[in-house]
């Protein structure tokens, strides 16, 4: 990748990803298979697993070990509030136990384990360091440790997404999709039987080949590797594909992908948006930042998200993802052109009105005129 500035750093958050999405991976074929065990639901409603809070635990464990010589900044989405209660001990137990199990796989993916198995005060502390709140000075760790928990508890797409801000910029990009085939006709094989919902109605030998993208910040390359399974063995650099976006710039031709929930973006105002730029197809609608990987790999061309009012975008639902399309080939902008602010703490502060993700320059600008001419008429 030319500039080695980052390697260990890139090295060791592609390591940790990969065994994140092999923990998420388990828990969610536990859930789809025992039912709702263990989601919670936090203040704003929205569900909180067991997966949230243990790979948030190995990621801080994992970079702490690592870097050991840094005092480590880490921004990450959950905290330990309900986890640290008396009616919780049944919930921390199930992370230990998640997050034990996990470690233990840590050498198979070339990372050390700890030497004896950590105690519940031991995660509570992993997971409550990642407390950060970034800003525009020194290192930052970004981590969404399952972006669209929605979609993972549905048992649909979702992501593990970790980059690396310094001086304000997004560096490094780290995004797991393990439930996002390598091979788009995987995808497509799965869509055909009754859209991403269902884990259990695709046989695991298509399913398990889940992705890994990276991708770092001016070297002009991204890449994606397969997950690893059960009985497989970490290929590191050696099992990554380039990955490009796509080159069809004809709105025609292109299909734009927005978040399933219509409480997440306003999906009648990019319809309209669509349909002014001339998008023919109908929309992806598609869980978390595998949106994202979407555009960073060719099988998209446009996400968009307008969130209502008042909703303020974080950094860690965009960090890595934004790295990747760019590094692949394409453009991400707020609607009115201007590139996310990523130092200026946990919220994309001065974000104007949406996100718009392009596979290209054309695309791009045909969407900020089409904005432009539509914003009166929103009920944003
Ligand atoms: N009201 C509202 N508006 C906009 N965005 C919101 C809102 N509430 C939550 N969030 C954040 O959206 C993240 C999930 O985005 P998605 O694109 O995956 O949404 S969707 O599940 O496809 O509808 C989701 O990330 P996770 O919490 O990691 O799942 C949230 O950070
Ligand atoms: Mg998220």
């Amino acid at each position: 990748m030319g500039d080695e500035r980052y390697a260990k750093e890139l090295d060791v958050a592609v390591r940790v990803v990969h065994l994140a999405c092999s923990l998420c991976r388990r828990v969610q074929k536990r859930l789809i298979t025992n039912g709702s065990d263990h989601v919670s639901s936090k203040d704003d409603d929205s569900p909180v697993t067991v997966a949230d809070w243990s790979v948030q635990a190995i990621v801080s464990w994992v970079l702490s070990d690592n870097f050991r010589d840094q005092k480590l900044s880490i921004v990450a989405e959950e905290d330990t509030q309900s986890l640290s209660t008396t009616e919780s001990v049944g919930l921390l137990t199930a992370v230990t136990d998640t997050v034990n199990e996990c470690l233990a796989e840590a050498p198979k993916y070339g990372l050390q384990g700890p030497k004896k198995a950590l105690g519940g005060a031991q995660i509570l502390e992993a997971i409550s360091q990642c407390n950060s709140t970034g800003g525009p000075i020194g290192r930052h760790w970004v981590l969404d440790p399952v972006d669209g928990t929605l979609g993972f508890v549905r048992g649909d797409q979702y992501a593990v997404a970790l980059a690396l801000i310094e001086e304000g910029k997004v560096v490094l990009g780290v995004l797991g999709c393990p439930n996002y085939p390598m091979k788009k006709e995987l995808l497509d094989h799965h869509r055909n039987q009754k859209s991403i919902t269902t884990l259990s109605s695709v046989s695991s030998e298509t399913w398990d080949k889940g992705c890994v993208m990276y991708a770092q910040r001016g070297s002009g390359e991204a890449w994606m590797q397969p997950l690893i399974g059960e009985d497989g063995k970490f290929a590191g650099k050696h099992s990554a594909h380039r990955i490009h976006v796509s080159s069809i710039d004809d709105p025609a031709l292109a299909t734009f992908c927005e978040p399933v929930e219509k409480s997440n973006s306003n999906h009648s105002f990019t319809a309209g948006l669509a349909h002014s730029m001339g998008v023919k197809k109908k929309p992806l609608r598609v869980h978390s930042m595998v949106k994202y990987a979407a555009i960073a790999r060719g099988d998209a061309e446009i996400f968009m998200k307008f969130a209502r009012c008042g909703y303020k975008e974080k950094i860690w639902d965009h960090a890595a993802g934004v790295v990747i399309v760019e590094e692949a080939g394409g453009v991400v902008t707020d609607a009115g052109g201007r590139p996310l602010d990523f130092s200026r703490g946990v919220y994309l502060e001065g974000l104007d009105r949406g996100i718009v993700v392009c596979s290209g320059a054309t695309l791009h600008e045909k969407l900020i005129a089409a904005v432009y001419t539509s914003w009166d008429c929103s009920n944003l």
